[in-house]
């Protein structure tokens, strides 16, 4: 397993040995209801994510989070409103067999039935991106995701970021390109028409995550990417410990970043942007 995953990539291990499936999928409603279940209703509710209707895409990438989030899906289809159609999508960018297969056999223990293709993306990447090839591979990644969906007639594509990805995203923002701009929760496709994302787990801790595949005995894809796993460290590793020393000194330092995008004091900026113009708090200041 080690030597297929890329260098510096964390290895999640399991507490024990796999659970049944119907142990699993009872945890999340009885053990991670009140930080599991009811977030991911939550986000589902604030932002009205899901309407009648709806065909949504789940996006698969193997990874802990997104194996969550098809499973609450398929819960929400069993105990909460059945007026939506889903689709489980898993695009093959070039994974290793060992991975694939892994991915593959951890998909059917869960009953979550996947489409798999090929999209060559690694191929692609490694040719033209060399130095920079995370950011390449994620803008075409979800190029590869919005095309899937639309060929099968999904209006939706649920991605599965969490909370942590949330307010990392926030502060790298901040600290790397001196700008506040935060991982939204729905979002419209400008390339894509007809076609919004959305991110349902946006409340759910990644600590929580973790606990839930770690007891339910699954192993996950860890970092299933073959380009990136020689290239040098990943800022976003940086920001977790960063937030994590914070949380040392302000244990509730986490919820303060992620409400900051919730209450920005508009009377308290100096500039933004909007629909691609800048502004400045002083373009109206004199016409008073
Ligand atoms: N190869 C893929 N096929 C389908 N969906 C993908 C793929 N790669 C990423 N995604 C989607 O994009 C989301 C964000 O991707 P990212 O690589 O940041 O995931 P991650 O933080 O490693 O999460 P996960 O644990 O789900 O892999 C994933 O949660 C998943 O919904």
């Amino acid at each position: 397993m080690s030597d297929i995953a890329g260098k510096g990539c964390e290895i999640l291990i399991p507490f024990e040995e796999r659970k049944s499936l119907q142990e699993i999928e009872r945890s999340l409603i009885t053990k991670y209801r009140k930080q599991i279940w009811s977030k991911f209703i939550k986000a589902l509710k604030d932002y009205k994510m899901i309407e009648p209707g709806d065909k949504v895409a789940v996006a698969i990438s193997g990874g802990k989070d997104s194996m969550l989030m098809a499973k609450l899906f398929q819960e929400l289809k069993r105990h909460g409103e059945n007026n939506f159609e889903l689709e489980f999508i898993v695009m093959d960018p070039g994974y290793h067999g060992d991975i694939k297969r892994l991915m593959i056999e951890n998909c059917n223990y869960l009953d979550i039935h996947i489409q798999i293709y090929d999209s060559g993306i690694f191929r692609i990447v490694d040719n033209i991106a060399k130095d920079y090839p995370c950011y390449m591979c994620a803008k075409m990644r979800r190029g590869a995701l919005y095309n899937k969906a639309q060929e099968l007639g999904c209006n939706k594509l649920a991605l599965g970021h969490h909370f942590n990805d949330v307010i990392e995203t926030t502060m790298l923002n901040m600290l790397y390109t001196g700008c506040f701009k935060t991982m939204l929760p729905r979002l419209r496709s400008s390339n894509f028409k007809g076609l919004e994302l959305i991110r349902p787990m946006y409340y759910i801790e990644e600590k929580y995550i973790e606990y839930f595949t770690q007891e339910s005995g699954i192993w996950p894809l860890n970092c299933a990417c073959m380009v990136a796993a020689e290239k040098t460290g990943n800022k976003r590793y940086e920001i977790k410990e960063l937030i994590k020393n914070l949380k040392g000194a302000f244990k509730d330092v986490d919820k303060s970043i992620f409400k900051a995008a919730q209450n920005v004091n508009m009377d308290a900026i100096l500039g933004w942007d909007q629909d691609g113009k800048h502004h400045s708090y002083l373009d109206s200041y004199f016409d008073e």
